[in-house]
């Protein structure tokens, strides 16, 4: 078991603070991890994080305390996410992209450029004959919809979750790079393409959440595997008082789904850390598409090291207590990383079986969209991938023409299958007892855990 790294960061007071305030909130610093925060209403409160950063804090040394680590890991094949978090203008994305991702002056680069700097260096110098390779993609989670930032006519990503490779995001661009500097550009080009906009707390507020995935694959000669460490960088779009940032039209419908989706993390990290039996409850990830997205790091399968971020302010004092009782919570949570996940190199023949049994599904499922609605399908679909029924990615348009001619006689059986299934939990309910108190304790769970539990209990699979 290890424990998510959390630090906090106070930016400099803006030039309009200095002139409207003058000072800083009052924050007595004990040492390098812990500070006082003076609150109006609960006096004294003091705060310890694994580090504090202040005005004066280099960006070098926030990579250090919170992402050098994990960039080791994912070289070592171990998955990791660092998240910025914070208000509206309290330096998430300073901190992310520093003043810039191509022309930045040293000092100010930001976390992106140094991981990106941080992998390749690694990688290079490490010996012996495991080659590496890395990929790109990047999202940004925009009105609970997940897009593309590499092929904005992707602008629906859905997200799956596999037995092996945890939280998937399905059909995304995966971009092959070979350099930082090539790493970089590419980056840059998708940043231009986030949703990004003007508020009174910030001239260039983000209005979604980013999401950059370095996916770094190594393969051993000797070894019959392939490892893979997944890096995943979130910057998350900065909660807001309305009535404070003046946001009107889309401002404020941006601004109440990005204060939904972060009561959402809220209520996912209060549920992992509230119950001392935590494992029992149920954890809300499927309430938005940031908690869905974050699952893996959230539920303790990947190293996560969290950044709050701080706005200095006295008017804002309230949004930074906030921000900084989030953090402390966020200390609680336990995760277990698998130290290193690996693929079984699977032959061309393996390969297209996997694909064959895929299409069989999909087909199927198809079918199932006229007789019990798309959504309930989509849910089933997600369910046969975490279950290993079927596989991801899936099977290309070649492909699917390839296996046009699949045999009649398997479709039939899982038709069969899925049939039963769709009639299952009124069947069951009428004649098993324990489906029936299941079902009636879970009345406020999603139908995908329903169906879980009818899966479990039909064996089917
Ligand atoms: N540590 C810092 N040093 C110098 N300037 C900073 C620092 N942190 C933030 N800033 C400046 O403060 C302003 C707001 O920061 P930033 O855009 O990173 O906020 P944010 O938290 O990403 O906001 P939003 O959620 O609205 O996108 C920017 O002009 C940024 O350059």
């Amino acid at each position: 078991m290890s424990k998510v790294t959390v630090c906090a960061r106070f930016r400099p007071l803006s030039s309009s603070e200095i002139r409207d305030h003058g000072s800083c909130v009052s924050i007595h610093r004990i040492d390098k991890e812990s500070f006082n925060f003076k609150d109006e209403k609960d006096g004294d409160l003091c705060f310890s994080f694994d580090k504090a950063f202040y005005e004066d804090s280099a960006q070098a040394s926030v990579y250090e305390a919170l992402a050098l680590p994990i960039v080791q890991d994912a070289v070592n094949a171990i998955n990791g996410t660092i998240l910025t978090y914070g208000q509206t203008g309290a330096g998430k994305t300073y901190s992310m992209e520093g003043a810039g991702i191509l022309k930045c002056d040293a000092e100010r680069k930001g976390l992106i450029p140094r991981v990106i700097e941080g992998l390749f260096e690694m990688i290079n110098s490490s010996h012996g004959a495991t080659a590496y390779s890395v990929k790109l993609s990047m999202v940004e989670i925009y009105m609970e919809k997940v897009r593309d930032l590499f092929d904005m006519s992707k602008d629906n990503i859905q997200i799956k979750e596999s037995k092996s490779q945890g939280i998937i995001l399905s059909g995304v661009t995966e971009i092959p790079v070979l350099e930082a500097a090539e790493a970089m550009q590419i980056l840059s080009n998708g940043i231009a393409n986030r949703a990004v906009g003007e508020t009174q707390m910030n001239v260039s507020s983000s209005r979604s959440h980013c999401v950059y995935t370095f996916t770094v694959q190594q393969e051993t000669p000797a070894d019959k595997r392939t490892k893979t460490g997944k890096l995943i960088l979130v910057d998350l779009a900065g909660s807001e008082k309305v009535g404070k940032t003046g946001a009107e039209g889309r401002l404020l419908d941006e601004a109440k789904t990005i204060n939904k989706s972060l009561s959402a993390l809220g209520n996912v990290v209060n549920a992992l850390t509230c119950s001392p039996q935590s494992k029992l409850t149920h954890i809300p990830y499927r309430d938005s598409k940031l908690t869905r997205i974050l699952q893996d790091a959230l539920g303790g399968s990947c190293r996560m090291a969290l950044l709050c971020c701080c706005s200095p302010s006295p008017s804002n004092a309230s949004e930074t207590l906030s921000t900084l009782r989030f953090g402390a919570r966020a200390q609680h949570i336990k995760a277990a990383p698998s130290v290193i996940l690996s693929e079984d190199k699977i032959s061309r023949t393996q390969e297209s079986t996997i694909q064959k049994k895929d299409l069989e599904c999909e087909r199927i499922l198809d079918m199932l969209k006229d007789r019990i609605g798309t959504e309930e399908v989509e849910l089933l679909e997600e369910l046969l991938i975490l279950e290993g029924i079927m596989f991801y990615p899936a099977p290309t348009e070649d492909l699917k023409l390839e296996y046009d001619n699949v045999t009649s006689k398997i479709i039939s059986s899982l038709q069969k299958a899925l049939e039963e299934l769709a009639s299952a939990a009124d069947e069951l309910k009428k004649q098993n007892k324990v489906l029936e108190t299941k079902l009636a304790a879970a009345e406020n769970r999603s139908f995908w855990d329903k169906m879980s539990d009818v899966f479990s209990l039909l064996s089917l699979w």
